[in-house]
Order: structure tokens, then sequence, then C-alpha cells
């Protein structure tokens, strides 16, 4: 019997021995080659800086000694932040430049970057952040020609736009810089309401994996972000004609300061992690959805994918039952509308 006890110590040991060798081993290759963080100085570009998400990293990035250039396209909005971001300057030699222009047009994607430059006396940003992005849920039934487009040019193309040209000037200028899409966790989970969005999120996802291979071949990282709700004036825009079975499903009451979640963007990025999420059950979907993709920790990744791989047909079953309601009226005036 003792034998036999000190038998299951002696295994259960090794395994944990294993799997901490095996947790160190994985920290070390996500982190390997990836500098650490230095805002101080460098040029921050971020598109989609007036408002939300990418109007906070602004200001985490000069509070953080960066300059920054902020995108966006109505002026009225830019002024303001500008303003905002300007007061959160540690001192006062920090450049802090706003450009009004379309992301989802190439030329004026291009131009925005040419201008920001040259504002910023010829330095090319060494980081550069699409953040700019939009989403209307409604029905897919709902939806009308062009739709679909339109946010897949805001979304997709605004962000590719932004990437290649800042890309060609890095490479151009020895710049080892950084990158970084905002996905989203719906970009990941399938979820009614989304058609419009979720297919511009998971190009993002894709683009950005390409690019963290291939950009490497200049020394340049590539990170993508997958930020569950956030309480911005997107978020409000978007509830505006958001199903409530979408509202159930995507945890609406659950939506994160803007700060808060671009903090932990900040923070995966300083980790070196390819897919960056927003909170705790954004790191199980990451990574139940790995793939063959990067890991951030292929050691805790797989725990994570475990528990995911249980978890969220689970998850899944639950929120469409709190919403039974809703779908069965759904169904049936979408009948009667259409028959
Ligand atoms: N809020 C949320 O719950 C979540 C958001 N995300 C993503 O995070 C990113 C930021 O979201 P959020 O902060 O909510 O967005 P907001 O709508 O609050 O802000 C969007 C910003 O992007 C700019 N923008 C939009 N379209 C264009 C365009 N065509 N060209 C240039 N600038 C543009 C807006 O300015 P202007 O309109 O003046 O151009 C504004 O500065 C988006 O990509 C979004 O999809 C991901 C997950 C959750
Ligand atoms: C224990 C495991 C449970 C698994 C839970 C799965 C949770 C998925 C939640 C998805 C939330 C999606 C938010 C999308 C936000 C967004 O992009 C829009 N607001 C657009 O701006």
């Amino acid at each position: 019997m003792e034998g036999y006890l000190s038998c299951t110590m002696t295994t259960v040991l090794g395994v944990l021995g294993a799997y901490g060798a095996w947790y160190v081993v994985c920290a070390y290759l996500a982190r390997r080659g990836v500098p650490p963080l230095n805002f101080k100085d460098k040029h921050c570009y971020v598109t989609g800086g007036s408002a939300g998400l990418g109007e906070q990293l602004a200001v985490l990035l000069v509070e953080a000694g960066a300059h920054v250039t902020i995108v966006a396209r109505n002026q009225v909005r830019l002024d303001e932040a500008q303003r905002l971001i300007t007061a959160h300057r540690r001192d006062e030699r920090q450049r802090v430049v706003a450009i009004s222009a379309d992301v989802s047009n190439h030329g004026e994607s291009v131009a925005a970057l040419d201008r920001a430059i040259r504002q910023h006396d010829g330095q090319v940003p060494e980081y550069v952040f699409a953040c700019a992005g939009t989403t209307t849920p409604r029905y897919f039934l709902d939806y009308g020609p062009g739709d679909f487009e339109r946010t897949m040019q805001i979304n997709y193309f605004g962000a590719l736009y932004t990437i290649q040209q800042a890309v060609k000037y890095m490479v151009q200028h020895g710049v080892r810089g950084r990158i970084v899409t905002v996905s989203s966790q719906a970009g990941l989970v399938g979820i009614p309401g989304y058609s419009e969005y979720a297919p511009t999120k998971a190009a993002l996802r894709m683009l950005t994996e390409t690019l963290y291979y291939e950009l490497s071949i200049y020394g340049i990282v590539a990170h993508c972000f997958f930020p569950a709700n956030i309480k911005t004036p997107g978020f409000e825009h978007e509830n505006q004609t958001k199903p409530r079975i979408t509202r159930v499903i995507d945890g609406e009451d659950e939506a994160i300061d803007p700060r808060v979640c671009a903090q932990r963007l900040l923070h995966g990025m300083d980790k070196g992690y390819p897919f960056i999420v927003s909170d705790p059950l954004g790191d199980v979907v990451r990574a139940a959805c790995k793939g063959v993709g990067p890991a951030n920790n292929m050691a805790v990744d797989t725990l994570f994918a475990a528990l995911g791989w249980f978890a969220v047909p689970l998850w899944r079953a639950v929120t469409w039952w709190q919403v039974r309601d809703e779908v069965q009226a759904e169904a049936t005036q979408r009948r009667a509308q259409l028959s």
C-alpha cells in the first residue's frame, strides 16, 4: 500500500514537474525575439483615435512618452480628442497630430500616413494601431445591398491599407516596429446578429496571422486584439439596432471600460503575444479557436482550449435557451412578413 502511494506521488510530481518545465520552455519560446515595449519618443499611429478604444489607447501612449497621430473622419471629434490626448502628455515636446481621413479609401489612407510622417519631422511610426472599425448589427435578412461591402471596406481594407503602407516605410527605414489589428471576440465565435461584422474581424485575424510570420522577416511584430464589448460611442451606436438575441448572447451588461481595455492590449503586446484578449473568458475562446495558429503560451493555451471545447457548447446551449422567446417571435414574425 505504502509503495503504491509513493509510486502515485512520484507520478503526480513527475507530471507536474514536466508540465512546469513545458510551461517555462513555452514562455521562453513565446517571448523569443520580441523586444520590450518602449513608447518614449516613438511615433504611434492610431486609426480610429478620435473615440472609444483608439482614443484611450492614444491617451495611454502619450502618458508613456510617445508622439501620437490619430486618424478619423469627423473633424469636430478629432479636435476634441486631440485636446484630451494633449492634456495627458508628460512633456510638452510630445507631438499630438490629428488627421481627418477615411481609411476605407486607399488614397486617403496612404495620404494620411504621409502627412503624419511629415508632421512628425519625418519620423516613421514604430507602432501602428489599426483601430478604426464599425458595426450595425441586425438580422441577416434585414441588411440591404452594400451593407456587407461597406463594413468590409472599413474594418478589413481600412486596416490593411494603413498597415501595408506603414510596413513599407518601416522596412525602407529599418524600423523594427509593431503593427496591431483590432478584431473582436465576435470574430472567433459566431453570434446571431453579427453577419455583417464577424467576417470582417475573422479576415483581420487571418491577415494578422499571415503577417505575424511574414513580417518577422523584417523584424516587425504583428499582434491581433480580440476584445469583448467595450463601453464606447461605437457600442452605443450598435445597441440602437442590435437584436435582443444578440444583446443577451454577447453579454451586453459586461461591457468594459475603454481605458482598461487599452491597458490589456498593451499588456499583451508587452508579453509578445500574437493574439491578445481583453478578459479571461476571451482567453478560453482564443485558445479553443487557436487552430494551427501561433500560441501565446502553448502549455496554458492547451489547458484553456480543453476547457473551451467543453464550456463553449454549454455556454451556447444556455444562452440559446435564454433567448428562446425572441427566437420564436422572430421566426413567426419573419415568416409572416415574407409570405
Ligand atoms: N466597442 C466594442 O464593444 C468593441 C469594439 N471592437 C472594435 O474595436 C475598434 C474600436 O471600437 P470602438 O472604440 O467601439 O469604436 P467607436 O465607434 O467608438 O470609434 C471608432 C473610431 O474609428 C473612427 N472611424 C470609423 N470609421 C472610420 C473610417 N472609415 N475612417 C477613419 N476613421 C474611422 C471613428 O471616427 P469617425 O467616425 O469620425 O471616422 C472613431 O474615431 C473597432 O474596430 C471595433 O470594431 C471590438 C470588440 C468590441
Ligand atoms: C466558459 C466559456 C464560455 C465561453 C464564453 C464565450 C463568450 C463569447 C462572448 C462573445 C462576446 C462578443 C463580443 C463582441 C463585441 C463586439 O465586437 C461588438 N460589440 C462590436 O463592437
